[in-house]
């Protein structure tokens, strides 16, 4: 068994009442993706995390499988388990179904924080080198009043020493798994506090202020605002990829990642899917990343025969290490034969996929060179493809 040095548990089994009609908050959709797609994804795409458990009301499988979409595939991502009656329930559930995997550290993270970033998630865990446990927490700014039984203000609360918690909340996973275990019939409102009944020793690391909790219903208005101003603080990089590939004898030639029979085939090193190819190259030009060449040199014997899509997926891995995002691809092929047109929809879908982005954001496109060139004789297939990438705006 592959050993899972530190696994991410999402809570996701609540119901979500005080966010208001529009069924599980985890479930909603901001900017056009759901919050728990939006939540698993940052810890998926974390270079410590190994894998990642997703804790899910018992009703929830069919919701929980079409908001994740393509996240589905992520090898990182685990089979995910049913929850409790409350949170402290479903994150005692949620570590007994990884006791098998016998983790060093677990970080517990709820679903309703989709705003958690790479950062916030790096301290929690570097932290666990000199804690049993380490939260992700903010200063308190205000000024705090205690209230007596008629409203009215009993004191000020000294709030030199106050911290907010937010989640991650990370653990050694033996230490919190049986403080877990031994606060069960307590309500304890978050993990920290269940580790300070056990005497376990918690630090307190640097959140965010985006790392808000989706609680209320007017906090999905404040999240697509947000959402609307990471938007503007992003960049945009526009990256250009070219390939082409001889036809020889063959029966069907592979093209953004759809088979097309056809009286010959493309020839090449790995599978010679030259969409492909020039997508991957365009993807990696916007992100200043070489070429596919210097990822997948020709001379290494274990790319040979390859499927394309490993040099997709390896392009869109970077992109979400920079922080990015794919905004839009559009592909070009230029050939007299095979006809492209009834293909793109497929080849649009298969992208999409790989990409884990909309389909409208995949276009492509064909044309001949009116028989002129070596594509007008038959003689090979050429692609060329633009993507754009938003990242992080930098001076
Ligand atoms: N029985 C529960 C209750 C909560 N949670 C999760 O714990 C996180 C934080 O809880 P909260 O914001 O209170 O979510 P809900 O319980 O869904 O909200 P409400 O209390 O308004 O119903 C959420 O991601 C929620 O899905 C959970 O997994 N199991
Ligand atoms: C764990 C938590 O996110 C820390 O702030 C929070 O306590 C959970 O939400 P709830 O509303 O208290 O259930």
């Amino acid at each position: 068994m592959v050993k899972l040095n530190t696994i991410a548990v999402i809570v996701a089994a609540g119901r979500g009442a005080r966010a208001g009609a529009g069924g599980p908050k985890q479930y909603r959709q901001l900017s056009g993706r759901a919050v728990i797609a939006r939540t698993a994804e940052a810890f998926l795409a974390h270079p410590d995390i190994d894998g990642v458990r997703v804790i899910i009301h018992r009703d929830d499988r069919e919701e929980y499988d079409a908001a994740m979409g393509p996240l589905l595939k992520d090898k990182k991502l685990m089979e995910p388990v049913t929850g409790g009656a409350e949170r402290q329930d479903s994150v005692r559930l949620g570590l007994e179904s990884i006791v098998a995997e016998e983790p060093m550290r677990v970080l517990i993270h709820d679903a309703a924080r989709p705003f958690i970033d790479e950062a916030t998630i790096t301290r929690v865990i570097n932290a666990l080198d000199t804690a049993d446990g380490a939260i992700a927490a903010l200063p308190v700014h205000d000024t705090i009043k205690r209230e007596d039984a008629d409203g009215k203000i009993e004191t000020t609360v000294p709030r030199d020493a106050l911290w907010r918690a937010q989640t991650p909340q990370g653990f050694h996973f033996d230490k919190i798994l049986a403080a877990h275990r031994a606060a069960q019939g307590k309500v304890l409102t978050d993990d920290a506090a269940v580790a300070e009944e056990a005497g376990l020793v918690v630090a307190l690391v640097p959140g965010s202020p985006d790392n808000m909790k989706l609680t209320q219903a007017e906090d999905f208005g404040m999240a697509e605002t947000l959402l609307g101003r990471k938007d503007n603080q992003m960049e945009y990089r526009t990256g250009h990829g070219y390939d082409v590939h001889a036809f020889e004898d063959g029966n069907a030639v592979m093209l953004c990642g759809v088979e097309i029979p056809h009286d010959k085939k493309l020839k090449g090193h790995s599978d010679a899917d030259a969409g492909m190819h020039a997508l991957t190259d365009a993807i990696l030009g916007a992100i200043g990343e070489g070429d596919i060449g210097d990822h997948f040199p020709p001379s290494d014997p274990q790319w040979k025969g390859a499927p394309s899509h490993v040099f997709l997926e390896k392009a869109r891995d970077l992109v979400a290490q920079y922080q990015g995002k794919i905004v839009h691809c559009d592909v070009t092929l230029i050939c007299e034969t095979p006809k492209i047109g009834p293909h793109r929809d497929r080849m649009r879908a298969a992208l999409a996929l790989i990409l884990d982005i909309d389909e409208p954001r995949i276009s492509v496109k064909a044309t001949t060179t009116e028989k002129l060139g070596f594509t007008g004789r038959g003689e090979g297939l050429a692609a060329m493809a633009t993507a754009t990438i938003a990242l992080p705006a930098t001076e």
